[in-house]
């Protein structure tokens, strides 16, 4: 059924030059995932990935007799039994000297591994201390020449380009999948699951950071910054995966906590840990989402639970939570390689809801931290340096990833690596770099969607033109063409549950009226929440009012667009919230933002992220939709005002104190979402469905079957 074509029905719509006619994220995958390449590299690419194929045809021969090594092999024998994994553990090590002397002959130069990378905007920079730098070059040159020189030995003294160009790296990039485990050696159960999920192409973020994670130099820390969409949970999955496979085939008998995953939302620790088992199946490694109740810390005497059976040790871990301290000391400590959690979750789990001292994770050797910059924010950042430092592992491993990262989150990592080692008292077993890759344009917007900045003046004009855009009553209505399904984010929970009551009649019964649009917000239950995101990601919610518990990380594939119906509070909101669509390279998804007066104080940074979106996307200078004089004409904020508005958001939205009696829950006097009673426009709604019933019913006799089929949309695949 075409959402968009039943809403409209009836309605003369003038063309436009956007996303109607063309390509929409719902309508599938994109061809290539990749946001920035050039054609000079995609020949560089193909003749190497050709010169690969070549070389792998003469391998394959060889393989014949040795069909372990065919990892890519579409008929995917399942490994069952625990020797199975063990014996796919085992085949990893047989990698054949021939396939890793192919490799090594393939090695790209360092010209070629800078056109690649900078074709695609991806920067690698060595983050520690230049000293720290210096200091590895000379011992790294001295070692080559096997010179002996004193440690105290002068470093030189660097102008600031120089500097610049010490920090740069050009590490080799992943070309293809394929190389994962021809290259990298990765296990071959993962590799087979990686290419189970019919990736053909890495994305940026994992041709730059696959290789730093997966070769030879030792594991760096490592902080990435790369659009919305680009794939990254699979980036620092994969990666984690591998080394718990080779921890359990080195350590059999170690079990325990082994990653930890850190994500703001529970929707979005949710999701993760389902991309998780995708990729671990038959690997023997396990990844289960954090619960309440559940025991994960080490006080010396735990036993431990075994989770194959997700679903009922679910609800012991519901009923552990209650219990009394006596008890809960019985209940057997989680055994899961890989734990996704939310901050807070975790922080209450290691200190029983914050009644003893935090306990420690000391098997932990990796530590991802997914929206870094948010979980770094000083709304979690107690929590999630606490978690931090209960990682009691010298070799702990950090990665911080988000599409936007301050230089206060640098800092902040710089700083607290230092001082868990301080702390430890004891030396990772190797040194190893902090590394920091970027891709594109640090803390921009992806560059192929449409980004529409529409000035409503009033909170009714938004209220109008929202209904606009979903169900245009007239030709001249808009030039937006948004299709279901979307996402409208508003400032506050009570805002999103008053627009969604404002709209939800909105929707013809014909077209499943008010199931069709939902809400979704903190306030509900962890059920509720669930019900909703399913709704919506099956195709029965077409339409989602939300806060900005979405706004980061929640992956709908195929959604159309985003509509800001009140203005992020700062341009990184910005990026993530319209980032919830376009993604893994799908074109046409649209993004539109409505301000009003009271806003423009605050337009700017927004304005600036959509024109520099823009420049990245290239095209014509009267293509843009952000005018200079605009930018010129809109004003600067203040950076207190800034962080004010971080904080708390356009002052008029603020959800209402529950001493204002007065109140209604609809927001501050002239700031409500309303037009009309509720009942007047159930009264109305009624109505119009039953003329248009009427009318269909007459024209279904008239002619049967009238209602086009193409461009329909069977909602989001998962
Ligand atoms: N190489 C690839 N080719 C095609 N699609 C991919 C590839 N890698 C990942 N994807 C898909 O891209 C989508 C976005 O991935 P993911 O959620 O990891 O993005 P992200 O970078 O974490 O985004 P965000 O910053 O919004 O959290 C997912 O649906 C994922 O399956």
């Amino acid at each position: 059924m075409d959402a968009f074509r039943l809403l409209t029905r009836s309605t003369k719509l003038k063309p436009t030059s956007s996303a109607s006619g063309s390509r929409l994220p719902s309508t599938g995958k994109a061809a290539n995932p990749q946001l920035f390449r050039t054609a000079e590299t995609d020949k560089l690419e193909s003749a190497k990935n050709g010169k690969k194929r070549k070389r792998g045809a003469a391998v394959q021969q060889d393989e014949e007799e040795v069909p372990e090594l065919d990892f890519f092999s579409s008929n995917k024998r399942p490994a069952t039994s625990v020797t199975e994994t063990a014996a796919a553990t085992e085949d990893d090590e047989k990698v054949s000297a021939q396939d890793a002397a192919s490799d090594a002959d393939d090695s790209m130069d360092e010209v070629e591994r800078r056109t690649i990378l900078n074709s695609h905007k991806i920067k690698v920079t060595d983050m520690r201390d230049l000293e720290e730098i210096q200091i590895q070059a000379t011992s790294n040159k001295d070692s080559k020449k096997k010179k002996k020189k004193s440690k105290k030995e002068e470093v030189p003294i660097l102008s600031k380009k120089e500097q610049k160009r010490a920090r740069r790296l050009f590490p080799e990039p992943l070309l293809n999948f394929k190389e994962l485990r021809s290259k990298y050696k990765i296990s071959s159960r993962l590799a087979e699951n990686v290419a189970d999920q019919g990736f053909t192409v890495p994305t940026e973020v994992q041709l730059g950071s696959l290789p730093l994670l997966l070769g030879e130099t030792s594991e760096p820390d490592l902080l990435v910054v790369a659009p919305t969409g680009s794939g990254k949970t699979l980036s620092f999955l994969i990666p984690v995966i591998n080394k718990i496979v080779r921890h359990h085939h080195s350590n059999p008998d170690e079990h325990g906590i082994l990653s930890l995953v850190v994500a703001p939302t529970r929707e979005l620790a949710s999701q993760i840990v389902n991309e998780g088992r995708k990729l671990v199946a038959g690997t023997g490694v396990k990844i289960t989402l954090m619960r309440k109740g559940m025991r994960v810390g080490d006080d010396g005497n735990a036993n431990v639970l075994d989770e194959n059976n997700e679903e009922s040790s679910g609800s012991e871990d519901e009923d552990a939570e209650n219990k009394p301290a006596k008890e809960r000391a019985n209940i057997p400590v989680t055994k899961s390689d890989i734990l996704v959690t939310t901050p807070l979750m975790l922080v209450n789990a290691l200190s029983a809801n914050r009644t003893t001292t935090l306990a420690t994770l000391p098997l932990v050797r990796s530590l991802v931290m997914d929206e870094a910059d948010v979980l770094l924010d000083p709304l979690f950042r107690e929590q999630t340096l606490d978690i931090w430092k209960a990682c009691s592992h010298p070799d702990l491993r950090v990665g911080l990833w988000s599409a936007t990262m301050g230089s206060n989150i640098e800092d902040l990592t710089k700083s607290t690596i230092k001082e868990r080692l301080e702390d430890l008292g004891q030396k990772p077993s190797e040194p190893h770099a902090l590394l920091r890759l970027v891709v594109g344009l640090k803390d921009s917007a992806i560059p192929n969607i449409d980004h529409k900045l529409v000035y409503a003046a009033t909170e009714q004009g938004k209220l109008m033109g929202l209904r606009q855009l979903l169900r245009p009553a007239a030709a001249s209505a808009s030039d937006i063409r948004l299709r279901p399904p979307f996402l409208i984010f508003t400032q506050t929970i009570p805002r999103a549950i008053a627009l969604h009551s404002e709209l939800k009649y909105d929707i013809p019964a014909e077209a499943g009226g008010s199931s069709r649009i939902a809400v979704l917000h903190s306030d509900l239950s962890d059920g509720q929440r669930s019900d909703i995101m399913r709704g919506f990601r099956k195709g029965e919610i077409w339409i989602l009012v939300t806060t900005d518990l979405l706004a980061r990380g929640v992956d709908f594939r195929g959604i159309n667009g985003v509509v800001n119906y009140d203005i992020p509070n700062s341009a990184a909101v910005y990026v993530h919230r319209v980032g919830r669509t376009g993604r893994a390279g799908r074109e046409g998804g649209i993004a539109v933002t409505y301000y009003t007066k009271e806003d423009i104080p605050y337009v700017k940074s927004i304005a600036n992220i959509i024109d520099v979106s823009e420049k990245l996307r290239g095209g014509e200078e009267g293509d843009k939709s952000i005018q200079k004089w605009l930018l010129d004409a809109l004003p600067n904020l203040s950076k207190n005002s800034k962080k004010d508005m971080k904080r708390h958001g356009v002052k008029a939205r603020q959800a209402p104190r529950l001493t204002d009696k007065n109140d209604d829950g609809k927001g501050a006097h002239g700031m409500r979402i309303s037009t009309k009673s509720g009942f007047e426009r159930r009264m109305e709604n009624n109505k119009r469905g039953a003329i248009e019933a009427s009318r269909n019913r007459k024209a279904a006799a008239a002619a049967s079957g009238n209602v086009s089929d193409t461009g329909s949309w069977a909602g989001l695949d998962d």
